[in-house]
């Protein structure tokens, strides 16, 4: 059943944090709904610019009304991730979204403010909820790359006026992760401090945590081990996220750790099957893999076991 974020974000709300996972194709959707079905979890789909290019947005569409058939107990929502204006207004007019995301952090203050609030206006308009974005974070996303030195935290005092300014459901905060593979040379904090003054302005406030995968160093190994060439570096601390959750943090963005299980999967199916190449052994594989994950990270979200009790609620 597809709600809105808002409806997930009223029940979850300094108890747990939603998991917001990027899926792109059919396999990533049966392990995404398996793993939520299985750790009985509501969950999030995001739907990046790239997902909705890498074959078609309808068919991604397609994909997921049929895995809402497919798993009928399932409750999650569906939202465009670090969408650009031009996206948004599409998502919106779509009738398949439940929110957005308008990513103008890149654009100075007075700009991010103009072009959320606009699309704030066009998503209220027909019921979507929109995610904003203040601060900017290093790594990784969609074409834009931000060096570690360029990447700066969210500003408490600047958060509060924005929200206040652009009527925006929930906002991205920069609280010291970074998107991709290569976040940490060593092990390092979320700024909960930073997240407690936001939290202390905002109380009840949605607030969302991107770049958010915890990059397992066992994972990175058997990639290696299978021939990969990931480079050493460390993720979000998984111990980390229910704290946030406690203040504030309602939904948790992971992509990259998803990849990782795919690319393991498929580097070892491949070295210990040397002459196979047909895609479905190695796709089942990927799906039960992917769905344990899932199911793992909804345990440390805390979202784990929420379903029923959400489903009571709606
Ligand atoms: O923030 C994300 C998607 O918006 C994903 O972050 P990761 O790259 O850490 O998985
Ligand atoms: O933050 C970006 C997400 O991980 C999506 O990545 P993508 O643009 O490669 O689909
Ligand atoms: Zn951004
Ligand atoms: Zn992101």
């Amino acid at each position: 059943m597809i709600v809105t974020t808002a409806q997930l974000f009223k029940h979850a709300y300094g108890k747990y944090a939603v998991g917001a996972y990027n899926i792109n194709n059919a396999e990533q959707a049966m392990g995404l709904f398996k793993g939520c079905i299985d750790s009985k979890a509501p969950f999030i789909i995001q739907i990046s610019k790239g997902a909705r290019k890498y074959t078609d947005k309808k068919m991604l569409e397609a994909i997921i009304r049929a895995a809402d058939e497919i798993f009928p107990e399932a409750i999650f929502a569906v939202h465009l991730d670090h969408g650009d204006e031009e996206t948004c207004y599409d998502c919106i007019n779509s009738g398949f979204y439940s929110s957005v995301m308008i990513d103008a952090s890149h654009d100075p203050f007075e700009e991010n403010v103009a072009i959320t609030k606009r699309v704030v206006e066009a998503a209220h308009a027909k019921g979507l909820s929109v995610e904003a974005e203040l601060g900017m974070l290093g790594g990784v996303e969609e074409d834009i790359v931000v060096e570690e030195g360029n990447a700066c935290l969210t500003d408490p005092a600047e958060a509060e006026e924005f929200v206040k300014l652009t009527g925006c459901d929930s906002l991205a905060c920069a609280i010291g992760t970074s998107h991709g593979a290569f976040k940490f040379k060593g092990k390092q904090s979320l700024h909960f401090d930073v997240l407690e003054k936001i939290k202390s302005r905002m109380e009840g406030f949605p607030l969302v945590m991107h770049g958010s995968s915890s990059v397992p160093q066992d994972e990175v190994a058997r990639i290696n081990a299978a021939g990969g060439t990931i480079q050493d570096s460390m993720g979000v601390d998984v111990n980390e996220y229910l704290p946030a959750a406690k203040l504030g943090v309602t939904k948790i963005n992971i992509d990259t750790d998803g990849r990782l299980v795919w690319t393991r999967v498929h580097r070892e199916f491949f070295k210990d099957n040397s002459s196979a190449f047909d895609f479905r052994p190695p796709g089942k594989i990927f799906i039960e893999e992917y769905a344990k994950f899932i199911a793992s990270r909804n345990e440390l979200l805390g979202s784990a076991g929420q379903l029923e009790d959400l489903r009571a609620s709606l």
